[in-house]
């Protein structure tokens, strides 16, 4: 089912440089699938994510034309309040997602409940079940300013996840954080996606998008240039010198493609580059084992 329709958007910003932040944007969301978005810095990634969650037009001004449809109702019919019931959004920075009215990681999550009136001991419920769920029980008393920057991302994820939104739109969060909070991000990202939410993640992580997304926006100056199954977006060597880039492992089977015509598919991952290369290895070396 289509969850989100954007049709031949274009949008200002309304203090700009005379250019339009987004051109002629058009694209499709689908329920359950995740999709990503790449591109260079100042290319339109989060203006995007601010289209899909209603921030523009509803906070940001400008001029906005073409069509948004979420849910089959234009994105101006939508109130921000029935919009956040239906799409979550974790920004880039942790430290502006926390509220800054609450002193305990156990109310900031509860927080955004509160705001819709739900019944005190329903809003303890999921609390805890989200809570347990992320593993984060010992953060549960502690002040959200004492966090480091993993556990305040952990505790953003948790205050989107209790709402129970369908739709998560994720703006690259774990550009702050080192190896070991990167995974425990994707591990929350690939469970929230086996739960059947629909997710469109902003990253730079080539790696990790190739492992987990289904599908794949590449932006450039505004517009969507390519798109596609992740599996052929990553393994296209046009894409090769463009800065976003490809996977180290397409790179590799890239490279080998052009040295030895009979290097079979392209590699996105690791996995997938060890089969290749044996099978590749296998070729040669029975070739030279037989003295021809
Ligand atoms: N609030 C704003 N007011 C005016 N112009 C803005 C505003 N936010 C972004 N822009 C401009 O819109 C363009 C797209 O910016 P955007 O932040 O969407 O890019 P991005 O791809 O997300 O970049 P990054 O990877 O650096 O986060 C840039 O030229 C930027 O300067």
């Amino acid at each position: 089912m289509e969850l989100i329709r954007v049709n031949n958007l274009d949008y200002m910003y309304p203090i700009n440089d005379g250019e339009k932040a987004l051109k002629n944007v058009s694209l499709s969301i689908r329920e359950g699938k995740l999709y990503a978005v790449i591109g260079k810095n100042g290319t339109g990634k989060t203006t995007l994510c601010n289209v899909l969650r209603g921030f523009i037009p509803h906070f940001h001004k400008g001029s906005l034309e073409g069509e948004v449809v979420v849910e089959g109702k234009d994105i101006r019919h939508w109130t921000m309040s029935e919009l956040a019931k239906n799409i979550g959004f974790i920004f880039q920075n942790p430290f502006t997602q926390i509220s800054g009215v609450k002193d305990t990681v156990f109310g900031e999550i509860a927080y955004g409940l509160e705001n819709l009136g739900v019944e005190v001991p329903e809003i303890k419920k999921r609390v805890k079940q989200v809570i347990q769920l992320l593993n984060i029980e010992e953060l549960a008393d502690k002040n959200p300013y004492e966090l480091s920057g993993g556990q305040k991302q952990r505790v953003a994820f948790a205050a989107v996840i209790v709402m129970d939104p369908d739709i998560l739109v994720i703006d690259e969060p774990t550009s702050q954080l080192d190896p070991k909070g990167t995974r425990d991000i994707f591990d929350m990202i690939k469970w929230m996606k086996e739960q059947g939410k629909t997710i469109i993640l902003v990253e730079h992580k080539l790696e990790l998008i190739a492992e987990h997304a289904d599908y794949l926006f590449v932006m450039n100056d505004g517009r969507i240039i390519t798109e596609g199954n992740v599996e052929d977006v990553l393994s296209n060597p046009a894409l090769i010198d463009y800065e976003a880039g490809l996977p180290q492992y397409a790179r590799l089977g890239i490279e080998l493609n052009k040295r030895s015509s009979d290097f079979g598919q392209i590699p996105i991952h690791r996995s997938q580059a060890e089969a290749e290369i044996k099978k590749w290895l296998g070729i040669h070396v029975n070739q030279g084992g037989s003295g021809s």
